[in-house]
């Protein structure tokens, strides 16, 4: 676990500090110290800070003093301080800040905080720069490391459209317009073949003096754009907010996408990654197989235990279903009912595999809040050819009904 450093004097300031940082800074160690003395102690007692947020003026550092002792040791450093006017604010970006907070109230404290959790993230994000200007996308650069991006470079739009299409990791491109090879609206036309707004964020760099260039970018497919040169301080505003747009996105589209109950897919899911799956096995020939699997008797078990102990055997049940078919597409299509779409199996092996987990299930017991509970299931399982994914469904569910009437606890495939 990293470790955040907070340095401030004032008892009042701290104590909000502490607050806020107790609710939002979960995954980190957060120290807090008082003074530069107390907090260099600190600093040499461990080599793992992820970041520091430093008052600016301390009894004992009256002129920013610890600021520069923390971005000596590389930690990236959050000042907080009570004014600032343009000097200040020029002084404070040439040491290298991530950035500065006004100390105005519990709203800056949070924004100071926030600031820690936007790094710990950036660590996980992967930037390309593309531009031809060795100045410019080294002076970018350096603000991004600042705050913790991963980059990649690229001279010109050819370069950087090879350098995405070979690495999936990349969800951020800023790109120039005028570059060698290719420019930046063929960059972003290519980008938008393969990639939507919510995978690959793209913000066009145009100068003022070309502005007419910002809205083309727009219309070409990118995100946003910055007219150069910008400050420091407005590109880092601008790309968190770009970068926490597509996080709110992708977090919609997980949630779309996920059953609330037990964290598996849905049937949304299954109805996305089939019609990849599909189109593949056709082509390819491989085999496909889905199983639709049915709790036995479940509601014998809301009867018995309570809809309670019900959901804790449908939470664990999934669980084990991810565990044990986590490599192929597992869906909670209903109540009690998943399907899982074995991709390259044929029905007969999808039913030797849904049979040993039907074995399993079969001696297990289930804990819920009412005791052990066990239980039994059922499972159909038919393979292509099928005309769509409804159709493979509805053979599935024939061969189910079958399991059911032949007594339960066994699995039917075609
Ligand atoms: N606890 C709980 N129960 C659910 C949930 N969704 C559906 N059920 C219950 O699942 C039960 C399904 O009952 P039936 O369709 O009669 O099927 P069954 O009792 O499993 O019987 P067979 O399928 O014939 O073996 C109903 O009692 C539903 O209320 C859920 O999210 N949580």
């Amino acid at each position: 676990m990293a470790a955040v450093l907070i340095v401030e004097d004032s008892k009042m300031v701290m104590k909000v500090l502490k607050h806020v940082a107790s609710r939002e800074v979960l995954e980190h160690d957060v120290i807090y110290a008082q003074s530069r003395a107390e907090a260099n102690k600190q600093l040499e007692s461990r080599s793992d800070w992820l970041a520091a947020i430093i008052d600016l003026n301390l009894p004992d550092a009256p002129n920013g003093e610890l600021v520069d002792d923390a971005l000596e040791k590389g930690i990236p450093v959050v000042v907080l301080t009570g004014s600032v006017d343009d000097e200040k604010r020029e002084l404070l970006t040439r040491k290298g800040i991530v950035d500065y907070v006004l100390k105005e109230g519990r709203y800056s404290y949070q924004y100071a905080v926030n600031l820690i959790n936007r790094l710990t993230k950036n660590q996980s994000i992967k930037v390309l720069v593309a531009e031809d200007s060795t100045a410019t996308r080294s002076y970018i650069r350096e603000v991004l490391k600042r705050n913790l991006f991963q980059v990649v470079e690229a001279s010109d739009g050819q370069e950087a459209l090879n350098a995405i299409l070979a690495d999936d990791e990349i969800r951020l491109v800023l790109t120039d317009y005028n570059m060698p090879n290719m420019d930046g609206f063929e960059l972003v036309h290519e980008l938008r073949h393969k990639h939507e707004k919510v995978d690959l964020v793209i913000i066009g760099l145009s100068s003022a003096n070309e502005s007419h260039l910002s809205a083309k970018f727009i219309k070409s497919g990118a995100n946003d754009f910055l007219f150069k040169p910008f400050s420091q301080e407005e590109f880092a505003c601008r790309i968190f907010q770009a970068v926490e747009s597509m996080e709110r996105l992708e977090e919609m589209r997980r949630a779309a996408y996920t059953d609330l109950l037990t964290g598996v897919g849905n049937r949304r899911h299954l109805i996305e990654k089939a019609r990849t799956a599909f189109a593949q096995a056709y082509e390819s020939g491989n085999p496909l197989a889905l199983a639709a699997i049915d709790i036995d008797q479940f509601k014998h078990i809301n009867d018995d235990y309570g809809h309670d102990a019900g959901d804790a055997i449908l939470v664990a049940f999934a669980a084990q279903l991810q565990q044990s078919f986590g490599r192929f597409i597992v869906a909670r299509t209903g109540g009690q009912e998943f399907c899982i779409l074995f991709s390259g199996l044929s029905s007969e092996q999808a039913a030797k595999m849904v049979d040993l987990v039907r074995q399993q299930v079969e001696n297990e017991f289930y804990q819920t809040s009412v005791g052990e509970v066990s239980m039994t299931f059922s499972a159909g399982i038919a393979q292509l050819p099928a005309e769509n994914l409804e159709a493979l469904m509805s053979d599935a569910d024939q061969q189910l009904q079958a399991a059911k009437e032949a007594g339960r606890n066994q699995v039917s495939f075609t």
